[in-house]
C-alpha cells in the first residue's frame, strides 16, 4: 500500500491552472522533498494531500484511503502537518500558552489543549522537547519563542500524535543558519528513529535536503518535472531547468548544495 498515490491531479481556478497532471507515488520507507521556485504549486499540492483542498480532477489516495470515501477528520489523526499558517493560528489564539501545552495539544491534534492529558503524555511531551533540544523552553510562553524555537516545538507537537505521515510546508523559512541547522538535525533524528513517519517537506533550497531524504520531486509551473531518488532528480541540468539560472550542484557528504554561476 503506497503512503500517497496521486493520479492525474489537476487543480484549476478561474484565472489559472495551478496543478497540472500530477502522478506521484510515495512508498513506505521513503522520505521526500518537493523542491521548486516561488509560486510553483508546492503548497497547493500539500493542501490537496491533506484534504484541505479538493482537486478539479484526479484521485488522491493517502495511507490506503481514497478521498471521497473516507472520513478526513479521522484520517488526519495519522497525518502531521506543519505550516506557517498553522503557526500564525497559534500566534493569534494562544498567545500565553506554554511550549509544553503546545506539544501536548498535538496529542489530540487540536489547536489548544481542550482534552485532559495524563502523566504519561506529559512525560512524553517533555521527552520530545528534550529530544529536539528545547527542554529549557517547557514553561516559556510559546509566543515569546524565536522562530527557530517555535519550529522545533511544533515538530515535537506534530510528533506527539505519532503520525504515519509528517508533512511540513517550508519548515526552514525564516530561520537563520544555526536555527535552520538545528531544526534539520531534529528532523534527521526523527527520520532515523525506529518509529519514524514518512517525511515530506517543501523547500526552495537544495541545501535543506537532509541525508535522510531518499527522494526528490521537482516542481515548476504546476507540474512535477522530475521525480526519483535524490541522486536521479538532482543534477546540474535538472536544477538549471528548475531555477532558470546557471549553476553547479555539489555534494558535501550526503548534503547537496548549489554553486551559482556567473550573473549575466
Ligand atoms: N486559492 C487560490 N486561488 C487562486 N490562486 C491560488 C490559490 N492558491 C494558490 N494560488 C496560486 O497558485 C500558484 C501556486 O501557489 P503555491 O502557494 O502552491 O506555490 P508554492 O510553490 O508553494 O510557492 P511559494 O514557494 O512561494 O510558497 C500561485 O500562483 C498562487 O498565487
Amino acid at each position: 500500500m503506497p503512503v500517497i498515490q496521486l493520479q492525474h491531479i489537476n487543480w484549476s481556478r478561474p484565472e489559472k491552472e495551478i496543478l497540472k497532471g500530477i502522478d506521484w507515488r510515495v512508498r513506505k520507507g521513503e522520505h521526500w522533498v518537493v523542491l521548486g521556485p516561488n509560486g510553483a504549486g508546492k503548497s497547493a499540492l500539500l493542501n490537496i494531500i491533506c484534504g484541505h483542498q479538493w482537486p478539479t480532477s484526479g484521485t488522491v489516495e493517502v495511507l490506503g484511503h481514497t478521498y471521497g470515501n473516507v472520513d478526513l477528520r479521522q484520517l488526519r489523526r495519522s497525518i502531521g502537518y506543519i505550516s506557517a499558517s498553522l503557526l500564525e493560528k497559534f500566534a493569534r489564539f494562544h498567545q500565553q500558552e506554554q511550549a509544553l501545552d503546545v506539544v501536548l495539544s498535538g496529542f489530540h491534534s487540536s489547536i489548544g489543549l481542550y482534552d485532559r492529558v495524563g502523566k504519561e503524555e506529559r512525560e512524553r511531551a517533555i521527552h520530545l522537547l528534550e529530544q529536539f533540544g528545547c527542554r529549557s523552553l517547557v514553561d516559556r510562553p510559546f509566543m515569546q519563542l524565536s522562530q527557530g524555537e517555535k519550529q522545533r516545538v511544533f515538530l515535537a507537537r506534530a510528533w506527539m500524535a505519532q503520525p504515519q505521515l509528517l508533512i511540513l510546508d517550508e519548515p526552514c523559512s525564516g530561520l537563520d543558519l544555526p536555527a535552520r541547522e538545528s531544526f534539520l538535525r531534529s528532523l534527521e533524528q526523527l527520520a532515523q528513529s525506529e518509529t519514524a513517519p514518512t517525511l515530506l517537506y517543501t523547500t526552495h533550497h537544495v541545501e535543506e535536503i537532509i541525508p535522510a531524504v531518499t527522494h526528490v520531486a521537482l516542481f515548476r509551473d504546476g507540474q512535477m518535472t522530475h521525480q526519483g531518488t535524490k541522486q536521479q532528480a538532482l543534477t546540474d541540468e535538472t536544477l538549471r531547468d528548475l531555477f532558470d539560472i546557471d549553476l553547479r550542484l555539489a555534494w558535501e557528504g550526503d548534503r547537496p548544495w548549489i554553486v551559482p554561476g556567473a550573473l549575466v
